[in-house]
């Protein structure tokens, strides 16, 4: 079984320039007030998307966040590349603002079945080109430790907030397993360790840690087995009813985990 591997590298405020080069992802802005992280997020991004409202988070609150620079340039600096959604939420003085910028705007209001965040992640699996995944890991010496060339989400202002949304976003990892997406609020991030791989997470104990939790979703789960873990699995059942793996703490640099379903992993995030 192939290992995947797991590392929240994208949250640390000073990595070499070469750990950058290794860092590829796409954000996507909800509409809950942004984390305090949201600038650093927003630079390194390759593609900056707002599903609907998150417009107007941008828009009303980056300024907040970036308290010595100018509110009008942050205003223009800070340009999402694509908004996506039903545009039943973002105001109309925001969207104009940003479509005089040039953002390229994605009107969905059609489909009422599928969520904003759903809408955006399937934007931007579409604009991605088909790697061949097996030739590049074959031939890639470092796999192991620089795992971040393939596609990945980030999804700000995804937990927190109204329970029916938390619960669509987690819907959206399990519709697309097969892509690289992590939920954050300013607390903690969620992403799916799909049943397909074994996964090392290297834990940033700087920003993140130590209250951990690994859920099954979907289905129940019949044999998980982990290291690093103060409450370690080990060939244990968990299923919703029944035993879940809440309010664990890590305790080494690396967690292992394998399972013979896909599990949540879920992290605190350190107030700095
Ligand atoms: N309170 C919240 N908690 C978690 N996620 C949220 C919350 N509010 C919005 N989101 C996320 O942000 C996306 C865009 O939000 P927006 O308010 O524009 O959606 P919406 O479809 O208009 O919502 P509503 O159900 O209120 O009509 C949602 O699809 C959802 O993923
Ligand atoms: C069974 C069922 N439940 C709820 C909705 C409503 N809904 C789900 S996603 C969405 C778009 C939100 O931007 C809306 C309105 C539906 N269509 N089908």
């Amino acid at each position: 079984m192939e290992l995947m591997s797991h590392s929240s590298t994208f949250l640390l405020p000073k990595v070499t320039s070469e750990d950058r080069t290794s860092i590829t992802y796409t954000l996507v802005i909800l509409n809950q007030s942004l984390p305090k992280f949201a600038p650093l997020l927003w630079d390194h991004a390759k593609l900056r998307v707002c599903a609907d409202g998150g417009a107007n988070r941008v828009y009303d609150e980056m300024s907040m966040l970036l308290p010595h620079e100018d509110s009008f340039y942050v205003r223009t600096r800070y340009k999402p590349d694509l908004i996506i959604g039903d545009l039943d939420s973002i105001r109309k003085e925001v969207l104009d603002f940003y479509k005089d910028l040039g953002t390229k705007i994605n009107d969905e209001s059609h489909d009422q079945d599928t969520t904003d965040l759903h809408k955006c992640v399937t934007y931007i699996r579409d604009l991605t080109p088909n790697i061949d995944v097996s030739t590049v890991l074959s031939t890639c010496l470092l796999k192991d430790f620089f795992p971040w060339w393939q596609i990945c989400i980030l999804v700000t202002g995804a937990l927190g907030g109204r329970f029916d949304h938390e619960i669509g976003n987690i819907n959206v990892l399990c519709r697309f397993s097969d892509t690289r997406i992590v939920l954050l609020s300013d607390d903690s991030l969620i992403h799916l360790l799909p049943r397909t791989h074994r996964h090392k997470i290297y834990i940033q104990s700087s920003i993140e840690g130590p209250h951990c939790g690994l859920v099954p979703i979907g289905m129940p789960s019949g044999s998980t087995t982990t290291t690093g873990l103060q409450w370690d699995l080990n060939d244990t059942e968990m299923r919703f009813g029944g035993l879940i793996s809440t309010s664990n703490i890590v305790k080494e640099e690396i967690v292992t985990v394998q399972s013979d379903s896909d599990l949540l992993w879920t992290i605190s995030i350190k107030k700095l």
